[in-house]
């Protein structure tokens, strides 16, 4: 009877908090990770790493000094070979962070090419290898798959005009820093998660103090929901004509400003005289170059030499292009690859042919080609992030409805600028009962420009 009770007693908790544990790690990976994951890899880490890099092949002979003192200060005949040095270890809700300074003899490529050894040693989702610094890198381990249901980091990153976007494969943030990389272009294939990027996109810019103009010639499907937060939108391709004409006197006028005050950059003005920074969203590109008559194809010129000029020359005017296709070359039209040679931030999503993957990270990250063909189907959201400096990483997109979105868009309202060069598009807001109804429409006839 005792034992019975006993087992109820112990069994029944021990079963219960097993039951727990193994729910967490199924539907809570975090919490699993936090509780269980973290303390154990520390733990492996610490027992193992000196003999994980040494199977690994990250040893080095030590010094001669370091052997002398070895031999004749410690007294022991054998000089075992050097690991790198252990820096800094820190746990983080999504893995493990470990600093390394590399022995004379062992560099970055080394380490990274062991990656997925230490993977399998610790029993890790996936280890990232970066070079934080001359001599040392940073060993990234995630505990999870992190890309499954992605939570972004809670820290907000710093900086003037930084949008957190997306998360990395290596469980940090992937964020669009306007002053480092003013233009980007997003490419991916239908339902690959490109609307879904750009939400994350505007929900972030939502909340800072800038401008955002909208251009979305399928008849503003996308993107008519944040009208409350868009200074201008054009649903058309007349409209975006006539607006993108507004955004280039818009520049000329700030690059007037800039020149009697004898700055080279907006940023350089007192705040006082700053004009707003403008963010300017083309969704579905492919849309400005299509062509129907002769009427048409001037339009279209006229439109992407537009564009080219805000490419070249927009950014110290505070001006930034975010461009949005399914595929963006030479087969558009004219311009169109001069365009794209403007657009240096690169995010490819699934696409359904290797010339796209090369229009999109062939350019400026050529290795990560072969990633972007080999994103899943059924992971929609997962793209390939490049720089201009040749990184690149894998990200995915944190699921953000388009409800949502379309709701931060309207509690920042009172945020939006007045553009006085681009004010015939900016959307109404029809007005019912004093109250503006929900559905945002645009202003039918835009003025001439
Ligand atoms: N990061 C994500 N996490 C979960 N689901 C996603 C993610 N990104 C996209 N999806 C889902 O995938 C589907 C396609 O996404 P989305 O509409 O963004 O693709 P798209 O490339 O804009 O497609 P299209 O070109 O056809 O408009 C949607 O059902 C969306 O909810």
């Amino acid at each position: 009877m005792t034992d019975i009770a006993t087992l109820w007693e112990v069994g029944l908790p021990l079963a219960g908090a097993a039951g727990g544990l193994g729910y967490a790690k199924v539907r809570a990976p975090r919490v699993f990770w936090s509780l269980v994951g973290l303390p154990v890899t520390r733990v492996r880490f610490a027992l193992t790493y000196r003999s994980t890099m040494d199977v690994c092949g990250l040893t080095v002979q030590p010094s001669r000094l370091r052997a002398f003192m070895v031999r004749n200060l410690a007294r022991r005949p054998d000089v075992q070979p050097v690991p790198p040095k252990v820096r800094r270890v820190r746990g983080t809700l999504t893995g493990l962070r470990v600093t390394l300074r590399l022995p004379a003899g062992l560099e970055p490529a080394d380490v990274m090419a062991a990656s997925e050894r230490l993977r399998h040693a610790w029993g890790v989702h996936s280890v990232n290898v970066v070079e934080t610094k001359p001599g040392f890198v940073e060993l990234r381990m995630t505990g999870y798959d992190v890309f499954k249901r992605v939570r972004m980091p809670r820290r907000r990153p710093s900086g003037r005009m930084v949008v957190p976007v997306a998360m990395r494969e290596d469980g940090t943030a992937f964020v669009r820093d306007y002053l480092k990389v003013p233009h980007a272009l997003t490419l991916g294939a239908n339902q690959s998660g490109k609307s879904m990027y750009q939400r994350n996109l505007i929900a972030g810019l939502a909340r800072l103090p800038v401008a955002l103009v909208g251009i979305d010639c399928k008849r503003g499907v996308e993107q008519r929901g944040y009208a409350p937060r868009l200074s201008a939108l054009a649903i058309t391709p007349e409209e975006a004509d006539g607006l993108l004409d507004g955004l280039v006197g818009e520049m000329e006028e700030r690059f007037d400003l800039l020149s009697e005050h004898g700055v080279g950059d907006i940023w350089d003005l007192p705040e006082y005289l700053r004009p707003v920074p403008v963010v300017v969203l083309v969704d579905e590109v492919a849309e400005l170059f299509l062509v129907a008559t002769k009427k048409d194809e001037e339009r279209r010129d006229r439109m992407v030499t537009q564009l080219i000029r805000l490419g070249q020359m927009a950014r110290a005017a505070g001006i930034f292009l975010e461009v949005c296709g399914q595929r963006f070359g030479s087969d558009l039209g004219k311009g169109a690859t001069a365009l794209r040679a403007q657009l240096t931030g690169r995010t490819v999503h699934r696409v359904n042919d290797k010339q796209t993957a090369e229009m999109g990270v062939g350019d400026i990250a050529p290795d990560a080609v072969v990633t972007v063909l080999v994103i899943p189907p059924d992971r929609p959201g997962v793209a390939v992030a490049g720089d201009t400096s040749g990184g690149w990483s894998r990200i995915r997109t944190p699921a953000l409805t388009a409800a949502k979105a379309a709701a931060i868009c309207a509690a920042h309202a009172h945020l939006t600028p007045d553009l006085p060069t681009v004010a015939a598009y900016r959307p109404v807001m029809p007005v019912s009962n004093g109250k503006p109804k929900s559905v945002p429409l645009v202003k039918p006839t835009p003025a001439t420009t």
